[in-house]
């Protein structure tokens, strides 16, 4: 038996009515200050995400020599250096965006910079940055493993070009090299190779804050992106709500058959969180986008109200614990395709999803890019997170519905969402965490 904390998930005793704001989006928050390192000027981030993965990007921006104030929650102000500085050591701790992200960033730098990170973070895959890298001309040490720790000998300058990227096991490795793209000598051509490309709405993203730095970008085709040489120009930018944290708590709308209202959500968007008003009510529950948020209505667990789908994640792979936490409560079964790639996530999410539904007395199995799960009694449990934020929001949730769930390290979902078990006691206590608009 592992020594780690356990939360015991409080069960709902009947509909959970709540108004809850969410943090800032982490993918927006570590784009934005990833630019904000390359920019021309001063930038400010309002609203940013203060957590665990915000908190590695500001550290790994010190390092290259930026100057952040991130003193206010309010608002963060980077003053970025003329060129990012050589000579140190960046820890990554679990964040995909930072070990990706950051890599190309430091082939400008005037000097070596090491990467490390988390135990759980040396097995995820990054090798296709460092190649594409080295394809540009940029010196990489990682003896081979294309995981960390690695070493990115910058020399002042990227001459830039043409790059091949199989991009299958993550989007974010096209996002990485696009992000860094304007500041190479010639800027970049990419070409995906790969036969699928996961999360294409986060490369969306990144392609939508470079226009929004003044950076030129073209999509020729849906496999190829051109960043056209020039200057990141300085901004002030306010930080989306996390549609992806807000998953758990309209999920449990759905669940306990009572409203949940998330304020700030915004009327377009290229964050994948966006899917749930589709997939909430492909489930069963209503969902509508008012002035006052996305408000989410469901019709409950105890009432059959909560239905099964066949759904294709592959744009929001993130969402997967949470919807899989439905699909498990649901009456009918599920299907959840196009995520082979979570088998590269914090952990293995296709593999942990599946033993820990089965732990529950579900009935869960592994397909080749997915999981199908089948409807069968459930009893409580002791639930493991896998030092994976999203596998606690799954417990969590599952929890709500079914008495003594326990779940071991409910603090590893502080890395996108600062004090998660905190803000889900409460609504569970009191309903809203915030004045009802
Ligand atoms: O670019 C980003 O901010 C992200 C891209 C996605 O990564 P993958 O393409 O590896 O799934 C997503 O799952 C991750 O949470 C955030
Ligand atoms: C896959 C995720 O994170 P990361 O940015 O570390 O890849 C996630 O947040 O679900």
């Amino acid at each position: 038996m592992s020594d780690l904390p356990t939360w015991s998930a409080p069960h709902a005793s009947g509909p959970v009515d709540a108004v809850v704001p969410v943090p800032g989006s982490k993918s927006l928050t570590n784009r934005w200050l990833v630019l904000a390192g390359l920019a021309d000027g001063t930038c400010t981030l309002r609203q940013p995400l203060r957590s665990r993965d915000s908190d590695r990007m500001v550290g790994a921006l010190r390092v290259l020599g930026a100057v952040v104030d991130d003193s206010s929650d309010d608002a963060w102000r980077v003053v970025p250096p003329v060129r990012p500085r050589g000579g140190g050591m960046i820890d990554c701790g679990q964040a995909g965006t930072v070990m990706r992200f950051v890599p190309p960033m430091a082939a400008l730098a005037d000097g070596p910079v090491r990467f490390d990170g988390h135990d759980s973070a040396r097995t995820r895959p990054v090798g296709p940055v460092l190649s594409a890298l080295r394809g540009l001309g940029v010196e990489v040490e990682d003896e081979g493993r294309g995981t960390l720790p690695y070493t990115v000998h910058g020399t002042g300058g990227v001459g830039g070009g043409q790059v091949r990227v199989d991009a299958s096991a993550s989007s974010q490795f096209v996002s990485a090299l696009l992000l860094a793209g304007a500041r190479f000598a010639d800027g970049l051509t990419l070409e995906h190779t790969g036969a699928t490309l996961p999360s294409r709405t986060h490369i969306e993203m990144t392609v939508q804050v470079l226009r929004a730095a003044g950076v030129e970008v073209s999509c020729p085709d849906a496999q190829t992106w051109r960043v056209e040489p020039g200057r990141v120009r300085a901004f002030e930018v306010e930080v989306e709500p996390d549609l992806s944290s807000a998953a758990p708590l309209l999920a449990l709308a759905a669940v306990t058959g009572g409203t949940v209202v998330v304020p700030r959500w915004p009327a377009t968007t290229t964050q994948p969180g966006d899917h749930l008003r589709e997939v909430l009510a492909r489930m069963g529950a209503t969902t509508s986008l008012t002035e006052r948020g996305l408000v989410v209505t469901g019709r409950g667990v105890p009432d059959g109200g909560l239905v099964g789908a066949d759904l294709d994640l592959s744009d929001a792979g993130e969402l997967t614990p949470v919807v899989a936490a439905l699909a498990v409560l649901a009456t009918t079964p599920s299907r959840l395709r196009g995520i082979a790639h979570l088998r590269g996530h914090e952990t293995d999410r296709l593999a942990a999803l599946t033993t820990e539904i089965g732990r529950l007395g579900g009935r869960a199995e592994e397909t080749a890019d997915g999981l199908r799960i089948e409807p069968a009694p459930l009893h409580g449990a002791r639930l493991r997170t896998y030092h994976d934020h999203r596998m606690a929001m799954f417990a969590a949730v599952v929890g709500a519905a079914v008495p003594g769930v326990e779940v071991e390290d409910v603090g590893t979902a502080d890395k996108t969402f600062p004090g998660f078990h905190t803000v889900w006691e409460r609504i569970m206590e009191d309903g809203a965490t915030a004045p009802v608009p």
